[in-house]
C-alpha cells in the first residue's frame, strides 16, 4: 500500500487515480500483475485516502516490485493459513523491505483466509511469534468474510494520520495498543498483534 508523492500533486481521474499514477503503472503493471485501487478511510472525522498497491507476492518479480514499494508510506504483508511457502515467503519480503523500504514504513503482517479453518496448517501462534520477532502488528483476516480488513486499513490509515497531524510534545500512536484494545472490543482473536 502506498500514497504516491508525485500523485497527489497529479490531476486525478473520474475515480480518484492520478493520470501520474496510470501513466507509470499502465506499461508494466499488467505484465507484473500489480493492481491498485484507493480507499478512503475516516480517521477522527479526517478522511485518509489509501491508495493500494497489490503487488500479488510473485517471488520471480521481487527485483521490478521494489520499485513499487520503494515509496511506500505502508505495507501490509499477507500469507495465506492454509498454506506454508506463502507463510515462508514472509521472512524473505520482511529482509527484502528492510534493504529497499522507506526505514519508517508501517508494516503489518496478515494471516488470511481464517474462513478455510478446516484447511489451514499455519497456527496463529506462528503468525504471532513471527511478527513479534520482527516487531510488527500481527492480525487474522479473512478477505472472504471481511474479519478485520477494515481493522487493519484503519490501523494503518490511524497511524500515518497521526505521523503526519503529531505535535512535538504530543504521544505517539501506538498501532499495537490500538489493535489489541480494539480487538478486545470486538470479543475477538487474543495474543500478539
Ligand atoms: N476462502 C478465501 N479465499 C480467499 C481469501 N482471500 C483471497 N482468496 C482467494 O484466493 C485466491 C487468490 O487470491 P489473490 O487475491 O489473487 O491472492 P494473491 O496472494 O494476490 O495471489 P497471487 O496473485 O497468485 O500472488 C482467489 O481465488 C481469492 O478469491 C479469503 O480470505 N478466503
Amino acid at each position: 500500500m502506498s500514497t504516491k508523492k508525485a500523485s497527489l500533486k497529479d490531476k486525478e481521474t473520474k475515480n480518484g487515480t492520478s493520470k501520474y499514477v496510470l501513466e507509470r503503472c499502465a506499461s508494466v503493471c499488467e505484465y507484473f500483475d500489480i493492481a491498485f485501487k484507493n480507499k478512503v478511510v475516516t480517521v477522527d472525522n479526517v478522511k485518509v485516502k489509501l491508495q493500494i498497491w497489490d503487488t500479488a507476492g510473485q517471488e520471480r518479480f521481487r527485483s521490478v516490485t521494489h520499485a513499487y514499494y520503494r515509496d511506500a508510506q505502508a505495507l501490509l504483508l499477507l500469507y495465506d493459513i492454509t498454506s506454508k511457502s506463502s507463510f515462508d515467503n514472509i521472512r524473505a519480503w520482511l529482509t527484502e523491505i528492510h534493504e529497499y523500504a522507506q526505514k519508517d514504513v508501517v508494516i503489518m503482517l496478515l494471516g488470511n483466509k481464517t474462513d478455510m479453518a478446516g484447511e489451514r496448517v499455519i497456527k496463529r501462534e506462528e503468525g504471532e511469534k513471527l511478527a513479534k520477532e520482527y516487531g510488527v502488528p500481527f492480525m487474522e483476516t479473512s478477505a472472504k468474510t471481511g474479519v478485520n480488513v477494515e481493522l487493519a486499513f484503519l490501523a494503518v490509515a490511524k497511524e500515518l494520520k497521526h505521523r503526519a497531524a503529531q505535535q512535538p510534545n504530543e504521544p505517539k500512536f501506538q498501532i499495537h495498543d490500538y489493535i489489541a484494545s480494539e480487538k478486545q472490543k470486538s470479543g475477538c482473536c487474543g495474543g500478539y498483534m
